[in-house]
């Protein structure tokens, strides 16, 4: 006997052949332990609302967060994902800071591969301005903004020993007798990437086979990366030290986001005792993530989205991108050659 191969199932079949398939994009941050970084998840959530991104929030989140913290991030409307952690080899290494050994986990992102392209964002980073734009960076290479090697954190290395920083490569030269200048280094709190099992798999099986280094992951994330990595414009992640470091490298109100990652600027936690947190701008940045975070209009049960014929942000952003690649020889700057 014959299926019954009736038109609604043909029809079925056919309509579904035709489903779009756009690529996915979606944000994702990292959050792992019992602790408070939670509230930095809210806070971003809410803030790439109140930035009108078309893209939700994935939240890799470690099997220590507690449900408490995962009911208030679903009702926040965040996508959670658990996933197991990553462990550096055993090693002696100091950490920068000693919970750095947990963020070797966020290199889990990579096997989320239903999505073609993420930003990762990390919690104590705020979106203030429509970042959307970045997804439609030209696919192949790894975008994040460089690094400041002038905080303390960075005292063990010959580069804050002497005096030299990427921001400020002409202030203090790279002595030859150091050897090849250091490549590009990026903040590894945000980047634009493509997940893909095959970049997946080879990153964990290299970070088996790496001596673990202070900055954990963002050492390891900059070796991996480094002959595809793309700088982009500090807007993008202003790491806060970079007011007081290289003040004519940024502006504390045209950054699109930023990273609260100096000693004592984490706003949940913020008391202004510690070094330059009494900062007129350093003050108003906090200031700027309570607004958002206490703001119960951007609270996912009362969330209105913006209109969808709204002008579509990508079409708005694409003199940006022209302007980008045009501005590519600032930006886009390749590698040092190794000699
Ligand atoms: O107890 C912790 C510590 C860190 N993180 C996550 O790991 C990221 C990196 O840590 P952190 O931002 O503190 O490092 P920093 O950028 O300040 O060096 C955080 O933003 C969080 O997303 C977390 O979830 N729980
Ligand atoms: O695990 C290493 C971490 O390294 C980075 O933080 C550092 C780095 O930015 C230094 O340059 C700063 O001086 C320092 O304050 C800051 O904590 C990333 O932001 C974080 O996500 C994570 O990868
Ligand atoms: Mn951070």
């Amino acid at each position: 006997m014959a299926p019954d191969i009736t038109p609604t199932t043909i029809t079925k079949t056919t309509s579904l052949s035709k489903a779009p398939s756009l690529p996915k994009r979606a944000y994702v941050t990292f959050l792992a332990g019992d602790g408070d970084y939670w509230k930095g998840v809210v806070g971003l959530v809410k803030g790439l609302r109140k930035a009108k991104s078309k893209y939700p929030l994935l939240v890799a989140m470690l099997p220590d967060v507690p449900e408490e913290h995962r009911k208030i991030l679903i009702e926040q409307g965040c996508i959670l994902r658990e996933i197991e952690p990553v462990y550096p080899p055993e090693n002696q290494t100091q950490f920068a800071m000693a919970y750095y050994v947990i963020n070797y986990s966020k290199l889990r992102i990579w096997e989320f591969v239903e999505y073609s392209k993420m930003i990762y964002l990390d919690g104590d980073i705020q979106v203030f301005d429509n970042i959307d734009h970045l997804f439609d960076l030209p696919d192949g290479y790894f975008y994040a903004v460089m690094d400041c090697f002038c905080e303390k954190t960075w005292s063990h290395t010959p580069q804050f020993k002497i005096g030299y920083c990427q921001q400020c490569p002409d202030k203090v030269k790279w002595p030859a007798e150091l050897g090849p200048k250091p490549a590009l280094y990026f903040n590894a709190g945000m980047f634009v990437f493509e997940p893909s099992l095959s970049t997946y798999h080879d990153l964990l099986e290299t970070v088996q086979i790496t001596t673990p280094t202070s900055f954990a992951e963002q050492d390891f994330l900059n070796m991996y990366f480094r002959d595809i990595y793309r700088p982009i414009p500090p807007i993008y992640n202003l790491v806060v030290a970079m007011l007081w470091r290289h003040p004519e490298n940024v502006e504390a109100d045209k950054a699109k986001v930023v990273h609260y990652c100096a000693a004592g600027s984490k706003p949940w936690r913020f008391t202004g005792k510690e070094e330059n947190m009494q900062r007129e701008d350093i003050k108003m940045l906090v200031q700027k993530w309570w607004d958002i975070f206490n703001d119960e209009s951007l609270d996912y049960k009362n969330y209105v989205p913006p209109d969808e014929d709204a002008e579509d942000e990508a079409a708005r952003a694409q003199p940006f991108l022209m302007a980008l690649s045009e501005a590519g020889v600032v930006y886009y700057v390749a590698a040092p050659s190794a000699a």
